[in-house]
Order: C-alpha cells, then sequence, then structure tokens
C-alpha cells in the first residue's frame, strides 16, 4: 500500500488532502507542525510527501532537507502560496519533484501529480520533451538542471523571467515552457521590444481601436488578447520604454490593460516569459529599468549559461546536428581545437551557423582543418597541447598523423615533401608495430600463430620489432 505523508499547519489542507487520498486507497499520515514531523520515527515507509514551506514553527525546506537525507527515495511535493513561489524553486533545486500552489484550483491535477509519484518515474520527462520539441539538451548539468525546472513550471502560471547572451537560446527554452504546458494548444506570441517604435509596441501589445490614431482604420486586437489562452513571449524588454514599462507593471499587478483609444478596461490571461540578454538588476541599478517591474516579472528567473562555459557541448552539438542533417563533419584536431577554445559571444545561434555555412562549403572535403574556419576563431584560439608521451596511443598518433597530412595537403603553405615522407615511414613501422604486440597479445605471446595470423613470417615480425 502507498505511504503519504502530509504536513501542514492548515488543518482544513490536511483534511482536505488526506481524503482525496484515502479514497484512492493511500495511506495518510498526517503532521501539523514542525514539532509533529520531528516526531515521525522511519521516514523512509512513506513513498511521498506534502510539505508546506512555511509553518508557523519550521521552514518547510529544512523539512524536506531531513526528508531527503532520511528517505531519499521518497518523492516530495512542497505546497506554497504565491508569496513563497521563490521558496518553492529552492526547494526544486534541493531535489523536491514539484511543487503545489495555494489555494488548490484544479482537484484533477493533484490526483494526477499523486498517480504520477507512486507509479513512474517522471525523472527523465523533461528529457523527452526537449527531444520532441527539438531542444538540444547537451552535457552540461547547469543546462540539464534549467530544463528540469522549466518542465516543471511549464504548468504552473506564474511569470516567467529568462536571462542569458544573445543566441543563448532564450526563445528555444520560453517555446519549450509553452510547448510543455497546459497552454500548449494556445497560441505563442513573440515580440521584440527593442525592434519596435515605441508607439507600435504600444499598439501591438494592448491593439487600438477603430479611428484612435490617424491609420487606425480597423479595431485591431492586441497580443494581449491574442495571447490570452497562450503565451506572450517579451524579448528584450530592457529595451521598452519608460511609458511601455508602467503599461506592463499594470498587466503584470492585474491583468488589466486598455486598448488605445477605449476606455473600457480588459483582462488578459496570457502568460508572460520575458526574456533580456542584459541584467535586468543592473539595468535598474542604471536607472534604465523599474524595480517594481522587475520584481513582478522576477518570480522566477531562469539564467542560460553561455557556451564557452559548457565547450563540452560543442562536440555534441556538432554530432547532434550532422546526424540530423544526414552529414558528418570529420574535424581535424586542431580545427576541433579551434572551435573549443573560441569564445562564442554569439553562443548557440553562432555554432549553428558555422556549422551551416561548413556543410555548404566543405561537405565533399574528407575534413576540416582551421583555414576552412572563419578568421576570427582561429585568432583567438589557444595553440594545441602536444599528447603528452604517457598518453599518446596508436589511435591519437594516427589522428594527428592524417591531420597533419591533410592539413598539408589544404593549407597554401609551401610544405618539405622529404620531411613528409618521412614521417610516413616512421608511421608505417609504428603501424606494422601496433598490430603485431595486439596479435600476440591475442596469442599469449606465441609468435608462430601471430605469424600466421597476420600473414608473415617470425622473422618479419622480428624486423618490425627491431630485433635483427
Ligand atoms: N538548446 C537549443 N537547442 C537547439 N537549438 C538551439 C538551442 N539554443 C539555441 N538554439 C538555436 O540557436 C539560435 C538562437 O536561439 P534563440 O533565438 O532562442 O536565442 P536567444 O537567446 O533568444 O537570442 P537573442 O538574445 O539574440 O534573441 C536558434 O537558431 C536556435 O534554434
Amino acid at each position: 500500500m502507498t505511504n503519504i505523508l502530509i504536513v501542514d499547519d492548515e488543518q482544513e489542507i490536511g483534511r482536505f488532502l488526506t481524503r482525496l487520498f484515502q479514497a484512492k486507497k493511500i495511506n495518510v499520515t498526517y503532521a501539523e507542525s514542525g514539532q509533529a514531523f520531528d516526531a515521525l520515527t522511519q521516514l523512509d515507509r512513506f513513498d511521498a510527501a506534502f510539505l508546506d514551506v512555511r509553518l508557523p514553527d519550521r521552514n518547510g525546506l529544512e523539512l524536506l532537507k531531513k526528508l531527503k537525507k532520511e528517505a531519499p527515495f521518497c518523492k516530495t511535493v512542497v505546497m506554497t502560496g504565491y508569496s513563497t513561489v521563490k521558496m518553492a524553486i529552492e526547494a526544486i533545486q534541493l531535489g523536491a519533484e514539484d511543487f503545489l500552489e495555494k489555494p488548490f484550483e484544479d482537484i484533477m491535477a493533484i490526483e494526477a501529480l499523486v498517480d504520477q509519484l507512486t507509479t513512474n518515474d517522471q525523472l527523465d520527462a523533461y528529457r523527452e520533451e526537449a527531444q520532441r520539441s527539438g531542444v538540444f539538451l547537451g552535457t552540461s548539468s547547469a543546462v540539464h538542471e534549467l530544463y528540469r525546472l522549466a518542465f516543471k513550471l511549464a504548468d504552473k502560471n506564474i511569470t516567467i523571467l529568462i536571462e542569458g547572451e544573445t543566441g543563448t537560446g532564450k526563445e528555444v527554452l520560453a517555446r519549450f515552457l509553452h510547448q510543455a504546458g497546459n497552454r500548449s494548444k494556445g497560441p505563442f506570441i513573440g515580440l521584440n521590444c527593442g525592434a519596435i517604435s515605441e508607439s507600435l509596441l504600444e499598439s501591438e501589445l494592448f491593439g487600438h481601436a477603430k479611428g484612435s490614431f490617424t491609420g487606425a482604420a480597423e479595431n485591431r486586437a492586441g497580443f494581449f488578447e491574442v495571447a490570452t489562452d497562450g503565451t506572450l513571449f517579451l524579448d528584450e524588454i530592457a529595451e521598452a520604454s519608460h511609458a511601455t514599462q508602467v503599461k506592463l507593471l499594470r498587466v503584470l499587478e492585474t491583468g488589466e490593460y486598455f486598448k488605445i483609444g477605449d476606455p473600457a478596461p480588459r483582462q488578459t490571461g496570457a502568460r508572460i516569459i520575458a526574456a533580456s540578454h542584459a541584467s535586468l538588476e543592473k539595468a535598474v541599478s542604471e536607472g534604465t529599468f523599474r524595480s517594481d517591474l522587475l520584481y513582478r516579472l522576477d518570480v522566477v528567473k531562469l539564467v542560460i549559461p553561455p557556451l564557452r562555459e559548457r565547450q563540452q557541448d560543442i562536440t555534441h552539438f556538432i554530432d547532434l546536428y550532422s546526424r540530423k542533417n544526414g552529414m558528418s563533419l570529420p574535424f581535424s584536431p586542431d580545427a576541433m581545437n579551434v572551435l573549443k577554445t573560441y569564445h562564442w559571444p554569439g553562443n548557440i545561434r553562432e555554432l549553428v551557423n558555422t556549422l551551416q555555412r561548413l556543410f555548404v562549403l566543405y561537405a565533399d572535403e574528407p575534413v576540416i582543418t582551421p583555414h576552412m574556419l572563419p578568421e576570427k576563431m582561429n585568432r583567438t584560439a589557444a595553440p594545441l597541447k602536444k599528447a603528452s608521451p604517457q598518453t599518446r596511443t596508436f589511435e591519437s598518433d594516427w589522428r594527428l598523423f592524417s591531420s597533419y597530412i591533410l592539413d598539408s595537403y589544404t593549407n597554401d603553405e609551401a610544405i618539405h615533401l622529404d620531411e613528409l615522407v618521412q614521417t610516413m615511414k616512421r608511421m608505417e613501422k609504428r603501424t606494422a608495430e601496433a598490430f603485431i604486440h595486439k596479435t600476440l597479445k591475442e596469442t599469449a605471446g606465441n609468435r608462430e600463430q601471430a605469424a600466421q595470423k597476420l600473414g608473415i613470417s617470425k622473422r618479419k615480425i622480428r624486423y618490425y620489432l627491431n630485433e635483427t
């Protein structure tokens, strides 16, 4: 039988959840304070726990930590009011599975959550959703954490602020939040606040009544109206003028707005996701952004790390992109080194553009060498470290050797053919030795058998191993 723990000082909530779970034949334990929680023994008997984050005698996060320590397999959901949403986010970062906002509005959602927690493991659901929506996650734990959290936030009707340098995927993340949530059937409307004039921005956002200004020949719905069942993505929010910021603040506080030229107030249900490549806190300290608007937007802030801080993702992205396009781009070690040490100011967008350019120009080349990459990348690249003798292997020698030959062939610079041929001879010998050693290992040192397997004489083995 499933065991669930409920910790909440509001007895009404305790009773309500108890009834709901008992109807599902779940065994319920109810604690109405931090002290009552402390008195519980054998916490690991619980399959799931519903914890209030704000108890009169305790911070719910402390309870969560204790639970995670003593009952690591107990799935935890924290319960929160609007003012404690930030604590709920912290709880998820501490390992809670999800959070529920109080007052509860959707009983079926709670039931579905319980089913989810007690039956299948939802740990990887964000990965599946990312794959479905064509989002590349890579291997950086920071990005996985970000998308795991975003997946949990997708269904909640809270405003989200996304920060990250240009090209890091802020719009990609905003679309993921839309797609993974219960608004996915509604529209996703994106607007770049920096790309249009102030008057046009207001008219786009709020709409206008017929005749409200010269050229307003028809009534026009604004984005707040159109996106009412969906998501409104306000990109480059830092660029919105002061006047627009004031109006946005009102919508965020009350959901209310006015169409230009129409005195009747309207309500929007649009979920707002805002993004900025610049830090909004900095913009507030510089006096260009309203602090009260930042407070409203920053209910949850998701920060996407720049590509240079997740170097390992560069190779992963190349593989993925190549597979998606049914081609391969074999980079020489030098070229890969250039890609890995470049600082990528344009982030993923710049990487995608670079790959597209390489596909178009060099799809038929056997190997991509540094000079095929944009010149600015070569200028900033750190020189490739030579492999130390201890880490050298037959494979790494071959990789270096082939890129040396191919680089020499594709470079316009003068080459020393004699030197090149000498290197090839050394490589020939090294190759023969490597095969002999490998075969001798397989035959447990029996030279007769090794010679047979390799189709050469025992004398030839001695010759290659410098024994004659
Ligand atoms: N995680 C990702 N998976 C797949 N493609 C991505 C990802 N992140 C970014 N991209 C690609 O990089 C490009 C830029 O992404 P996006 O427009 O979301 O960045 P941005 O941070 O909003 O940029 P800007 O600040 O310039 O508006 C797009 O082509 C997008 O498809």
